[in-house]
C-alpha cells in the first residue's frame, strides 16, 4: 500500500505534457494563444515547430511570460526524438519554473511519434507525463484532407480531445457530416466544438485523457523502438522527396511527396496600395493550391506590422504590433501546398515592394 501510494505521488509529480496537433491552418495557434492569455494561474514551456524556412510561427504566438522553444524543421518522425528530447532535457534542468508543456506539432506531423518520446526515452518518461493529445479540426477543410492526406487522418485517430474548430465557416448540415466522420475514426475521443479554438481551458489541459492502451490497439508497435533510417535532406524542408515510410506500425507514417513551401523576403516595405490587390488575386488564383499561407508585412508608413494568415482562398490580415526600435523592418511570405507557383509568386511579391 506505502509503495501504491508512493508510486501515486510520483505519477503526480510528473510534469504534464499537452501535444496540441491538427492539420495545416486549422487553429492550433489560435488555442495556443487562448490557452496563454487566459488566467490559469499555470506557468508553461512551449514547444513549438517552426513552419517553412522563416521562423514567422514563433512570432506569432502572443508575447506571454512562457518561453517559447522551437524545434527544428523536417521530418518530425525523425528529428522528433532527437529534437524534442534534447529540448524537454534541458527544460528538466530548470524544472520549478514550469507547470506544464505545450507541444504544438506541425500540421504536417503525424502525432505517434510525439506521442512515443513520452514513453521511448527513460529520462523523459521519467519526469514527464502526457496528458493528453488535443487535435483541431478544421470543420471547413478536413473533409477534403481525409481523402488527400494521410497525417490529417492520424491526428484524428490518436486525438484524446478534438477541438473541432471554424463551425462559424459550415452549415449545420456539413458540420454535422464532418462530426460523423471523425466519430467514424475516433469514437473515443471527447469532441468539443468551437470558433477561434473558444474551447474551456479546463477541456484541454489536466485531461489525464492520454490512453496508452487505446494506443496500443492502434499502433501495437507504439512502445518498440524503431530506429528506422530514410533519406531525408533536413535542408529542404517540405520539398525534399520523401519516401513513404511504413513503419511496423499499424498507422502508415506517411510524407507528402508533391508538398512544397515557399519563402519569399523583401528587406523592407511592400506598398499597401499593390500588395493588397495583388494579395486577393493570388488568393483566388492560388488558393486552391495552397494549404497554408502565412506572412509579416511592412507596410509603407505605416508603424505596425501587418499579419497575414491564408488557409486556401480564405485570407485575413491586420495590423498588429509596432515594429521595435532597431527591429529590421523586412516582409516576409511562406506558403505551403502543392504546385506552387514560384516564379509568378516570387515577381508578383517582389513587384510589391514600396
Ligand atoms: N473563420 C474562422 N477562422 C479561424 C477560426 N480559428 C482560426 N481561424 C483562422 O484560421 C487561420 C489559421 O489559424 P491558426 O491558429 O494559425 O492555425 P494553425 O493550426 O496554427 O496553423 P499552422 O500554422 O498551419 O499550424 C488564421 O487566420 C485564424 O485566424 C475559426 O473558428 N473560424
Amino acid at each position: 500500500m506505502a509503495d501504491l501510494i508512493a508510486s501515486e505521488n510520483k505519477t503526480s509529480d510528473k510534469i504534464p505534457v499537452t501535444v496540441l496537433t491538427g492539420y495545416l491552418g486549422a487553429g492550433k495557434t489560435t488555442l495556443l494563444n487562448r490557452i496563454l492569455t487566459e488566467p490559469h494561474g499555470q506557468r508553461f514551456a512551449v514547444i513549438v515547430n517552426e513552419f517553412g524556412e522563416i521562423g514567422i510561427d514563433n512570432d506569432l504566438i502572443v508575447d506571454a511570460d512562457e518561453e517559447v522553444f522551437e524545434m527544428n524543421n523536417g521530418c518530425v518522425c525523425c528529428t522528433v526524438r532527437g529534437d524534442l528530447i534534447r529540448i524537454i532535457d534541458g527544460l528538466l534542468k530548470r524544472k520549478g519554473k514550469f507547470d506544464a508543456i505545450l507541444v504544438e506539432t506541425t500540421g504536417l506531423a503525424d502525432p505517434a511519434p510525439v506521442a512515443q518520446t513520452f514513453f521511448m526515452d527513460q529520462d523523459v518518461a521519467d519526469k514527464t507525463r502526457l496528458d493528453a493529445v488535443v487535435t483541431v479540426a478544421d470543420a471547413k477543410w478536413l473533409k477534403d484532407r481525409l481523402k488527400d492526406a494521410p497525417e490529417a487522418k492520424n491526428q484524428i485517430a490518436f486525438a484524446d480531445v478534438i477541438v473541432l474548430n471554424k463551425t462559424d465557416l459550415v452549415t449545420p448540415a456539413e458540420l454535422r457530416e464532418v462530426e460523423m466522420r471523425i466519430r467514424a475514426l475516433n469514437p473515443y475521443a471527447k469532441l468539443h466544438k468551437a470558433t477561434r479554438s473558444n474551447v474551456a481551458i479546463n477541456d484541454v489541459l489536466g485531461r489525464n485523457a492520454f490512453d496508452l492502451d487505446r494506443i496500443l490497439d492502434l499502433e501495437p508497435a507504439f512502445l518498440e523502438a524503431d530506429e528506422h533510417d530514410h533519406d531525408h535532406d533536413h535542408d529542404h524542408h517540405h520539398d525534399h522527396d520523401h519516401h513513404h515510410h511504413d513503419h511496423e506500425h499499424g498507422l502508415k507514417h506517411y510524407h507528402d511527396e508533391t508538398m512544397q513551401s515557399l519563402s519569399l523576403k523583401i528587406d523592407g516595405d511592400v506598398d499597401p496600395a499593390k500588395v493588397m490587390p495583388w494579395i486577393e488575386r493570388i488568393a483566388q488564383s492560388e488558393g486552391p493550391n495552397l494549404l497554408r499561407w502565412k506572412g509579416i508585412l511592412s507596410l509603407k508608413d505605416e508603424p505596425r506590422r501587418f499579419v497575414l494568415q491564408g488557409v486556401h482562398m480564405i485570407i485575413e490580415g491586420d495590423l498588429q504590433r509596432e515594429w521595435k526600435p532597431g527591429e529590421k523592418r523586412e516582409s516576409r511570405l511562406v506558403f505551403i501546398g502543392h504546385d506552387i507557383n514560384r516564379e509568378a509568386l516570387e515577381k508578383g511579391f517582389r513587384d510589391c515592394a514600396a
